[in-house]
């Protein structure tokens, strides 16, 4: 029996659609395809959900679909209520947490961290060798332009040739700016096999289109939904 290998090779990979706040949002992301499902807990973005809207989302989805919380530059004590009261499966650190600060959360709570990185230069993209030894993934986005009220989902991309051929020693994920008409170009020019949109897939801020979410995840997977 032969084995039906898409164009590309991207049979294996894995969307993150982030900022989900309905439910039929978050079930129409699903049903599209996502495997991991992000939960925006950072207060001044239009994706951002409380804590208890978030707990009962997380309890609509199926097995197999990853819960991730993202945080920015948060206390011990507010990651504790989210652990706490959430399903949360995955940490995302978005902020300007050091090394010592993400081996700090992975061991206090006893999740895998994903740890955001933004890039606009190649300064930026050395900062990455940092953090790889630590996080158990990375999260190379976009750097948010100076004085941003947010510190990604932005809608910006970067220069992708900046990680191109670039090896990392644990899973990374590509994100800013990507959307249902780049993301397949973006994943074929920097080898990314994971990739994680907001903005991209949003009819306004924060409203998330099924349309464009089905769209983004057929043309990152080759998988129609
Ligand atoms: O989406 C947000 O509002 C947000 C706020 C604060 C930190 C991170 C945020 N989003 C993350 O950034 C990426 C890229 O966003 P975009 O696709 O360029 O809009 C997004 O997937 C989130 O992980």
């Amino acid at each position: 029996m032969s084995t039906f290998v898409l164009p590309g090779g991207k049979r294996d990979a894995a969307v993150k659609i982030c900022g989900l706040k309905t439910p039929e949002t978050l079930q129409a992301a699903c049903d599209a395809g996502a495997r991991y499902i992000g939960f925006n807990f950072f207060a001044k973005s239009p994706r951002s959900v409380t804590v208890d809207q978030a707990a009962a989302l997380m309890l609509e989805m199926p097995i197999g679909v990853a819960k991730v919380a993202l945080v920015v530059n948060m206390s011990d004590d507010e990651i504790a209520h989210i652990v706490g009261t959430t399903t949360t499966e995955i940490l995302q650190l978005h902020g300007s947490e050091t090394p010592e600060r993400v081996a700090d959360v992975k061991a206090r709570f006893g999740l895998p961290v994903m740890k955001a990185i933004g890039i606009a230069g190649p300064e930026d993209v050395t900062e990455i060798d940092r953090y790889a030894p630590v996080a158990d993934q990375l999260l190379i986005d976009a750097k948010a332009p100076k004085g941003a009220d947010l510190p990604g989902g932005n809608g910006i991309s970067f220069d992708w040739r900046l990680v191109q051929r670039k090896y990392w020693p644990c899973p990374w994920m590509l994100a800013g700016g990507l959307n249902p008409d780049n993301v397949a170009e973006a994943m074929r020019l920097t080898g990314a096999k994971q990739v994680d949109v907001a903005s991209g897939v949003e009819s306004a801020p924060g409203v998330k289109d099924p349309d464009l979410m089905r769209a983004f995840v057929k043309n990152a997977t080759g998988n129609f939904a």
